[in-house]
């Protein structure tokens, strides 16, 4: 289903905002993305809020620091009901495991699902010149890519935020079954604002996305629904290789 394959960002300050977007998606999208904004300023209920109607929701707070806080970080977030969370790839296979670890636990003492635990690779709006020198990394973007994917892999974890550029090389080199998830998502003649890595939703699809994430196009339109629906159309004719 088409729809399953959709991530919306609800990259919104206030509770109502974001359930006005809910209401008016949720039967054209798989999951909701809530973000750093989004929780912070309304906590864990906005996901109660959200997961009350039936619908998903990602968890995207990127977590990043040492092994045990992060662990025990994401042990918290276990709880709340989210069917992905995620930490950043650069925090190393330790973090990566402990995160795996504490999640997996949390939820079986609580008689909870298990949610996905994912690692964001580079960021989606980082370009080969940023990355090389303003970042200091060696190499081309796609080799960490590829590197920090194999390292999410080993370290248990279900899946990778990469950009849907380096779709192909991470499902070589992970194998099917690994979640695949890919912001960085612009309709033809969308605005790109801060992406730099990108493709159209069919071409994201295509290449073998497990899941697009998609914000500004969406919830910035005038009616995101049918924005959203544009978007489903485009993708439902095409090869889900994912
Ligand atoms: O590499 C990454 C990781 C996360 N994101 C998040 O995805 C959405 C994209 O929103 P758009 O409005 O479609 O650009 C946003 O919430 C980011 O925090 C990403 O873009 N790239």
């Amino acid at each position: 289903m088409p729809k399953e394959k959709l991530i919306v960002a609800l990259d919104v300050d206030d509770r109502n905002r974001a359930m006005e977007l809910v209401n008016k998606l949720a039967g054209h999208v798989g999951f909701f993305k809530v973000g750093m904004e989004l929780f912070y300023a309304e906590g864990p209920g906005i996901i109660r809020d959200i997961t009350e109607n039936g619908a998903k929701v990602f968890l995207d707070l990127k977590l990043h620091d040492i092994p045990n806080t992060v662990g025990r970080a994401a042990r918290v977030l276990a709880r709340y009901g989210a069917s992905i969370i995620n930490v950043h790839a650069a925090g190393g296979g330790d973090m990566m495991r402990a995160a795996r670890e504490s999640v997996a636990d949390e939820a079986q003492n609580k008689g909870l699902p298990t949610p996905m635990v994912v690692a964001v690779t580079v960021l989606t709006s980082i370009n080969q010149a940023v990355f090389s020198r303003e970042m200091g990394m060696p190499g081309e973007i796609e080799d960490r890519v590829r590197a920090w994917a194999l390292l999410a892999r080993e370290s248990g974890l279900d899946g990778v935020v990469c950009s849907p550029r380096e779709i192909e090389l991470v499902r070589e080199a992970c194998g099917p079954g690994f979640k695949i998830i890919t912001p960085g998502i612009r309709p033809d003649g969308a605005k790109l604002g801060d992406q730099r890595r990108v493709m159209t939703p069919a071409e994201a699809v295509r290449a073998g996305a497990s899941y697009i994430v998609i914000g500004r196009p969406i919830t910035g339109a005038p009616d995101p629904a049918a924005a959203a629906k544009a978007i489903l159309e485009q993708i439902s004719g095409v090869a889900d290789n994912g």
